[in-house]
């Protein structure tokens, strides 16, 4: 793509920082022009060269970019397709990366901007906000859902799905109705959920305190994305608000049934609850490659001393097994942290365990 392609941003925070911070990365000589509320986020991030320019005027700024990123809160978004709309350029490719799709993709239609449109949503994130949270890695390797309109040429899919990809993202093609049907139950009411636990033990605690300093471990693992920004989430749960609502009835429901058993001192009913819930939570993959192409891990435990990680790498190289990718991880189910070791192939990960059996790693598989 030639020198002068640019990108305008509107919205530079965790999101949007991380997309403008990667594009730098694998394209430093694209053009990035910035728009946020905040003049701070605009300085900093102009100070670390992510963006080249500020703009003013989103309309007029932004009338020669090839791409244009709508990284602000969803409903905000919507805001700004009025503003671009006679200016933006005829090859234009106008995204955004919102947790919901419908509000906007309806939008677009009522403006009739369905030719510019492709909605993008990198399935990645965490509970901290600001561009200060933001990293030019947070979108590899992750899920980046791409919904595009019925009337956007398949070319400026192509190339766009193409550019994401080179950012590192896994794309996946999804209509806009079932991504927010999907995102509402593995992302929506979850976030509700942790938050309402949250204020369960928040309204049975004393004065001092003390449910708040006893409430480590497993509380703080499901309750971590309460800390999120609310602004983000009180859109979010506005702009979805049908299948939410629909999902929480469910789970009102199915909660009535769990006291009934408990009235009733149902162990069947209990046990089954639990079984089946743990077994599919243990069927849900680490990362987002699982789905996308088929994963080929170890897992070894290491002394914690330095130049473990080397000696382990360099005894894999002397065997001609390449690495594809490597990392410590601290979870619940490798108390102590494990390394990950993921290789090319079947062969090589069974001819890895061998080596490093041989030389008394213990080496785990998932099953
Ligand atoms: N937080 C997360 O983990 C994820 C968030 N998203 C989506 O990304 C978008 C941004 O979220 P984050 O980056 O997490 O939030 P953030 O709070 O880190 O960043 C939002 C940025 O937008 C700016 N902003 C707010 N209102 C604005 C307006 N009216 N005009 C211009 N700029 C405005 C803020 O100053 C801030 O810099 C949201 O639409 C959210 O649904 C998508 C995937 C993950
Ligand atoms: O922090 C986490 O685990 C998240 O789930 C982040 C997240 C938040 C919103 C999204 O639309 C997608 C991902």
């Amino acid at each position: 793509m030639d020198k002068n392609f640019t990108i305008g941003f509107v919205g530079l925070g965790l999101i949007g920082g991380s997309i403008a911070k990667t594009i730098k990365r694998v394209f430093p000589n694209y053009k990035i022009i910035g728009f946020d509320e905040d003049s701070g986020t605009l300085k900093e991030a102009l100070k670390e060269r992510i963006i080249d320019v500020i703009a003013d005027d989103c309309g007029k700024d932004f009338a020669d970019c090839s791409y244009i990123f709508l990284c602000a809160p969803v409903q905000h978004n919507i805001k700004y397709l009025q503003i671009l709309k006679g200016s933006i350029a005829k090859d234009c490719i106008l995204t955004d990366v919102g947790s919901v799709k419908g509000e906007i993709h309806r939008k677009i239609e009522e403006l009739g901007m369905e030719e510019y449109f492709i909605g993008g949503h990198p399935m990645v994130g965490s509970e901290k906000a600001g561009f200060s949270f933001s990293s030019d890695r947070l979108i590899e390797n992750a899920y980046y859902f791409i919904t595009p309109t019925k009337k956007v040429s398949e070319e400026k899919v192509k190339e766009f799905t193409g550019f994401i990809e080179e950012l590192g993202a896994l794309t996946i093609l999804l209509d806009y109705e079932q991504h927010d049907a999907f995102t509402a139950a593995i992302s929506h009411v979850p976030h509700i959920i942790a938050s309402e636990l949250v204020h369960l033990v928040k309204d049975m605690d004393t004065d001092q305190g003390i449910l708040k300093q006893l409430a480590a471990g497993g509380f703080k693992d499901i309750t971590r994305i309460a800390s999120s920004s609310p602004i983000v989430w009180e859109q979010i749960s506005l702009s979805n608000r049908d299948n939410i609502k629909k999902l929480l009835c469910q789970a009102k429901d199915s909660l009535e049934r769990v006291i009934q058993a408990l009235d009733n001192q149902d162990h069947e009913y209990l046990n089954h609850y639990f079984k089946e819930a743990g077994e599919y939570r243990d069927s849900v993959p680490d990362s987002a490659v699982g789905l996308m192409e088929k994963s080929y891990e170890i897992f070894v435990d290491i002394p914690d001393e330095p130049g473990t990680l080397s000696t382990t790498t360099t005894l894999l190289a002397l065997n001609n097994i390449s690495i594809k990718n490597i990392g410590i991880i601290h979870n619940r189910e490798f108390e102590e942290g494990v390394l990950k070791i993921m290789l090319y192939d079947d062969a090589s990960a069974k001819r890895a365990k061998e080596i490093l059996r041989d030389k008394n790693y213990v080496v785990y598989e998932r099953k």
